[in-house]
């Protein structure tokens, strides 16, 4: 709100932010080396620790005052937060929360970059928030080295090839946005070398309705450069991939609805939780991927064998679907509200090893609407939502299952046997049944009146899921059973939090008041 009234008429900042911070930190360290510092041995194997000397983990990146897409310069392995975290899980019966540092620079495999300035001098880089002056950003520490390397590469294609960065002003230009996402999974290579060497998706957003526009031989033309320099056959093979997107709106949405693939292989594959995921550029994908699989290994161990699963906020599937190789699950719902991740999902889906026999779906659908058609026929449910946390729809029916199950247990038992599959008259089964994709050759998932005994959240936003783990713990319907924290976003206060909750009360939650807090989201 306060960003549209500072910068109207223009649309508030797209996503791509770059807060600066009042900044605690700020103090100005020696100039970087070429290549980032290495965190202390010991801090590899015992993340918790946190008396070393801050030095040791600093950013020392050259574009930290200006640029404050990293808000903290010192003890990347442990942001601030950490301490709150801990005391939080206290209070709420978990004494033995987790915290693991995971890799503290070039760890972003995932950058959404915008493109201003001039063809002479284009800048590619993040807005400060509240602002729409994007920052360069050549040799960010965050960024996996390729990502940087890649953006070299287009920089002197800009010049080159003389493509006119976006003018927001005048809504001139070609070239908006780009999103490079890396892939570090090239089986030709030995384990340790594919992190280094992984390969750049780039996705260049157009300032064109779609590919027949006037300025499309620019957008080859950058794309040939891209691909000639960075590609396959290229002396320094960084590219993966050149795709386009169209976009000619003047609101904040970074991405267009059209999509086209240029040049370089069209599938993008990365190896997490276990198993190949296929991502397009269009899906969603975590920008930490080394973090998100420490995560998925974790998450993993509280999903008993053989469980039936849902998957909410789910996007291409990836939860759901390494749970249903590595857990034998008996079913995997996956619930999506962007339809461009079901392409993704079904890639990754005709790629799982032959022995993974679940009932495995994936629905296109707003996880807040009939949320408990989601969780009947669930033992598990697995909820990631956004920064803002679960709608209150969501929380109200997670507090309400032991309604509906006593509701489901006198109407199964009031009847002489189970409802067969064709007779179904509940609204919500049906509804779920129709806008669902049941993928491969398994057999149908009918899980009947079961209801989830555990719910896992993870979440990459510290405030609401402090309100959302109240709100549940208030309803005396779940505890709290133990809870991880990431660092998958070194360098600012942000966390990602894996939480495990079951029903009913727990032995060990400490009896503090919590307060029936009203969930209110603005
Ligand atoms: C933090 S991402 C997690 C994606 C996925 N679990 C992963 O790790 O790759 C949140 C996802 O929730 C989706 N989403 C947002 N609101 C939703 C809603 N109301 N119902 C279903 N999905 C939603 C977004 O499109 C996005 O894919």
């Amino acid at each position: 709100m306060m960003r549209l009234s500072l910068l109207s008429p223009r649309p508030p900042v797209p996503i791509i932010t770059c807060h600066v911070s009042p900044g605690s930190l700020r103090t100005r360290l020696p100039p970087p080396s070429s290549s980032p510092p290495q965190p202390h041995p010991s801090l590899l194997q015992n993340p918790n620790q946190t008396a070393l000397p801050s030095l040791t983990c600093a950013l020392q990146c050259p574009h930290f005052q200006t640029c404050s897409g990293c808000t903290h310069e010192l003890n990347l392995h442990r942001p601030v937060i950490v301490e709150e975290a801990t005391e939080f899980f206290k209070t709420v019966g978990v004494s033995d929360f987790t915290f693991d540092s995971c890799r503290l620079w070039e760890w972003r495999c995932r950058a959404k970059l915008a493109v201003r300035g001039t063809v002479e001098s284009p800048l590619i880089g993040l807005y400060q928030e509240g602002t729409h002056n994007v920052v360069d950003i050549p040799d960010c520490k965050a960024h996996h080295p390729n990502i940087n390397a890649a953006v070299d590469l287009l920089r002197q294609g800009i010049t080159k090839m003389n493509v006119e960065p976006y003018d927001e002003d005048l809504g001139t230009g070609d070239l908006r946005y780009i999103q490079m996402a890396v892939t570090t999974y090239d089986t030709s290579l030995p384990a340790s070398e594919r992190y280094r060497n992984g390969k750049v998706q780039v996705a260049l957003v157009w300032n064109s309705r779609n590919e027949n526009s006037p300025s499309s031989n620019k957008l080859n033309a950058l794309a040939t450069f891209l691909w000639q320099k960075g590609g396959l056959k290229s002396n320094a093979h960084l590219i993966h991939s050149v795709w386009a997107n169209f976009q000619t709106s003047t609101n904040n949405i970074i991405f267009g609805n059209r999509w086209r693939h240029l040049l370089g292989e069209r599938d993008f594959w990365e190896r997490v939780g276990g198993i190949d995921i296929s991502l397009a550029p269009s899906s969603f994908g975590q920008a930490n991927t080394r973090a998100f699989d420490v995560m998925l290994r974790k998450l993993q161990k509280y999903v008993p064998f053989g469980a039936s699963v849902a998957d909410l906020y789910a996007g291409a599937g990836v939860i759901g679907l390494s749970l249903a190789a590595t857990r034998k699950c008996r079913s995997v719902k996956c619930i999506e509200i962007n339809k461009e991740s079901k392409l993704s999902f079904e890639k990754t889906i005709d790629r799982l090893s032959n022995s993974v026999d679940s009932s495995i779906s994936w629905h296109h659908a707003d996880a807040s609407k009939e949320p408990l058609s989601w969780m009947v026929g669930s033992d598990v449910i697995v909820v990631d939502p956004p920064r803002k946390g679960l709608e209150m729809s969501l929380v109200d029916a997670l507090q309400n299952i032991p309604k509906v199950e006593h509701k489901a247990k006198s109407s199964f038992e009031s009847s002489s046997t189970h409802t067969k599959i064709r007779d179904e008259k509940r609204p919500w089964v049906l509804r779920a049944r129709e806008a669902s994709v049941q993928i491969g050759s398994k057999t149908t998932s009918d899980d009947g009146q079961a209801l989830p005994e555990t719910l896992i959240y993870i979440s990459c936003g510290w405030e609401s899921f402090k309100e959302d783990c109240k709100s549940l713990l208030a309803s005396k319907v779940w505890h709290l059973e133990k809870a991880h924290g990431y660092n998958f976003f070194p360098g600012t206060q942000s966390i990602e939090v894996l939480a495990v909750f079951k029903r009913g009360q727990g032995g060990g939650l400490k009896k503090k008041k919590l307060g029936k807090k009203k969930k209110k989201r603005l």
